[in-house]
């Protein structure tokens, strides 16, 4: 089994798809975004998965997606949502480090906006703050690394990844 992936989760908008695939670029690895390869094998576009299947069975096809990557070196960058998909965590576990990408809320809710239009799944009416308290602990949960992103940009972030992993170029 491949452990040299790294797996990035986070809340939607902490930048698991805009940093992965800076970060993929600076080690040399490969990129993979999950909510693409859900969007093709569904064909369908992730918030209409959402609306016409409802939140349970995305979380499913979420976590049966997710749990079939099969890569090497390879940054992947699965939907906010992944952490509830128990097979897939494992699953990452297994293949790579989990890195989460803790971003304080009053930052993440003002790049995320309207987040009824960018398909975050909500359960019984709740609001964005509520998904964060109740996500939190998962992404504690599984992550082996924690990097905090507040007062760093993108590529301040992918250093810290980057050193953190201890994956510089001398390192490697
Ligand atoms: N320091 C930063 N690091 C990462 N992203 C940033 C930063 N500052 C601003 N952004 C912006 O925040 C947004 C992050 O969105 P992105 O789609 O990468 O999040 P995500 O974690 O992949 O969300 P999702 O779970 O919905 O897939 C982008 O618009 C990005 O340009
Ligand atoms: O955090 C979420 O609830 C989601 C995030 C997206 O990346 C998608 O995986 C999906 O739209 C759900
Ligand atoms: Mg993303």
């Amino acid at each position: 089994m491949n452990k040299n992936n790294i797996i990035l989760i986070g809340m939607p908008g902490a930048g698991k798809s805009t940093i992965g695939v800076v970060l993929a670029k600076v080690l040399g690895y490969q990129f993979v975004d999950t909510d693409l390869i859900i969007q093709e094998e569904e064909g369908k576009l992730l918030w209409q998965i959402i609306e016409e299947k409802g939140v349970e069975e995305f979380i499913n096809i979420e976590d049966r997606i997710n749990s079939k990557v099969d890569v090497s070196k390879c940054v992947i960058a699965p939907g906010g949502s992944a952490i509830f998909g128990e097979n897939a965590m494992k699953h990452f576990q297994e293949i790579g480090t989990v890195v989460y990408l803790d971003v304080e809320y009053p930052i993440l809710k003002k790049r995320v906006g309207n987040f009824e239009r960018r398909g975050v799944i909500l359960r019984h009416g709740n609001s964005f703050r509520d998904i964060y308290e109740e996500r939190l602990p998962y992404y504690h949960k599984y992550a082996h690394v924690k990097i905090s992103e507040n007062n760093r940009n993108i590529s301040q972030t992918v250093s810290a990844i980057v050193d953190a992993l201890d994956l510089a170029p001398e390192s490697r």
